[in-house]
């Protein structure tokens, strides 16, 4: 969507935050945005969950990329056409998109929209996510992406981004969406 021309900003009204979260970090990154720029939430689920266990998923995933293998949504937006701008959020999994996010990505025809990447992982940052966000949606104008440390449930650290951390969270989400002129 275009800035208004006359305030130079986003339409509010037609924002989407759109995320995937096991253990919580990149929802508190979501609900933050949420915070600022107001808009819907929508998490990413699926028909068939992952196993809770942490070997157990993460072969899963690693089968799901290596097949190309997308799993089906139980998530739905049945309004999409109604949002211009749409906030994606995930966490950094076998150094890519998550499954669930390709799945999103493919599933609905967002060309035209801007598309709002943010992450959280363990430490190792966005790997190849990026480039699989732009080659999902060629048509779609994507802005700087936000990528931060959340938790690393291989080492048994579950929800990190929350006390003083989700303040501090807090305070870069606000200077990157300043910096995408999003405020
Ligand atoms: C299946 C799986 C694979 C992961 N792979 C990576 C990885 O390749 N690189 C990384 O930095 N973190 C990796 N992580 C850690 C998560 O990215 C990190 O804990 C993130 O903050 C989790 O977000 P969430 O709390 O919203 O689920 C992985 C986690 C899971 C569950």
């Amino acid at each position: 969507q275009e800035p208004d021309a006359a305030t130079g900003e986003i339409d509010k009204e037609h924002i989407v935050i759109v995320y995937l979260s096991r253990t919580g970090n990149t929802e508190a990154v979501a609900d933050i945005i949420h915070q600022e720029v107001g808009g819907e939430m929508v998490e990413l689920k699926l028909e068939t969950p992952y196993p809770e266990d942490y070997d157990a998923i993460v072969a899963q995933v690693d089968r799901e990329n290596e097949r190309g293998y997308l799993p089906p949504l139980e998530t739905e937006i049945t309004n999409i056409e109604e949002y211009d701008t749409l906030f994606i959020g995930f966490p950094t999994w076998d150094m890519q998109l998550p499954p669930p996010m390709k799945s999103f990505l493919s599933e609905y025809d967002l060309s035209g929209k801007t598309l709002i990447p943010f992450n959280t992982n363990g430490g190792y940052g966005l790997g190849s996510s990026i480039q699989q966000v732009e080659e999902l949606c060629p048509e779609c104008n994507i802005l700087d992406a936000f990528s931060i440390k959340g938790g690393l449930e291989r080492d048994g650290i579950y929800l990190a981004i929350k006390g003083e951390r989700r303040d501090q969270v807090h305070a870069e989400v606000t200077d990157w969406l300043q910096s995408i002129e999003i405020q």
